[in-house]
């Protein structure tokens, strides 16, 4: 299995001086093509800082990205971008979307930005997205007219309309109730049956159950894992209950 994202021994550091701490501290994490993983962890943790080294938002002090065999840190910001645009999909806690846009303008906006003259097709392809993840009804809708699980539909939307290769999450269902974030995460499952990788950062055990891998982190280290059968099928409660109880053995 080909992998997508490869950290080896990544070092990332906050602070000069006697104030400098290290926040990944010697990581290294392999994550398959096709695979769904999270990453759980106290506070502070080093999780979003993970995310954010290994989809090369932020620059490592040591070590190495690799990103479909591409070395991140030898290449330069530029490219970097186009990357991260062409062959990423971000969500987060609150997608950041314009006010003053519908939701469909606002999910076709980065795609429109890069590629005017296909405005047609990219409107087309968002609007095959929003079918899929049930907003379809909702494109003309202003964003403070949706709730919290539909605007985050709308940032999945926007995060695939470069049919990216891998989705980095971070705390994606973390603001919305617990119907919702099941039917986010039941969307993240299809996405990801489909051939996307998907890596997820969550406090949620009910959230990290439903993926396949999940790498416990505290102090900067990956300190454990736990792998769970790819498919779900009707074992939610027993996975959560092993997320649950490495958590406890691990204590965090
Ligand atoms: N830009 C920065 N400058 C200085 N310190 C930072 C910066 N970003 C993160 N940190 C520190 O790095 C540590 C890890 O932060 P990170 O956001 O990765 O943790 P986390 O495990 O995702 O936490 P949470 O679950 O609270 O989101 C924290 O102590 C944080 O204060």
């Amino acid at each position: 299995m080909n992998k997508i994202v490869i950290g080896d021994n990544i070092v990332k550091s906050f602070g000069e001086g006697i104030e400098q701490r290290n926040i990944l501290d010697g990581v290294s994490v392999e994550i398959n093509e096709d695979e769904f993983v999270s990453v759980m962890g106290p506070s502070g943790s080093g999780k979003s800082t993970l995310m954010f080294a290994l989809s090369g938002m932020d620059g490592i002090n040591s070590g190495k990205v690799v990103f479909d065999n591409k070395d991140l840190s030898a290449i330069g910001e530029k490219q970097l971008s186009d990357i991260r645009r062409s062959e990423m999909g971000f969500i987060f806690q609150q997608p950041t979307m314009l006010k003053n846009l519908n939701i469909l303008d606002n999910i076709i906006l980065p795609s429109i930005r890069d590629n005017r003259k296909n405005a047609l097709k990219i409107s087309e392809k968002a609007r095959t997205l929003m079918e899929k993840v049930g907003i379809s009804e909702l494109e003309k809708r202003n964003i403070t007219q949706v709730s919290g699980g539909q605007l985050q539909r709308a940032g999945i939307c926007r995060a695939l309309m470069n049919s990216p290769k891998i989705i980095f999450g971070d705390e994606p269902t973390g603001a919305l109730n617990s119907q919702s974030a099941q039917e986010i995460m039941d969307i993240l499952s299809e996405i990801n049956t489909e051939g996307t990788a998907v890596m997820l950062v969550t406090h949620d055990a009910k959230v990290a159950a439903r993926t396949e891998r999940i790498m416990f982190m505290r102090d900067g280290k990956i300190v454990s894992e736990l792998k769970l059968p790819k498919s779900v099928g009707v074992n939610i409660d027993s996975r959560i209950e092993k997320v649950t109880a490495k958590m406890l053995e691990i204590g965090i």
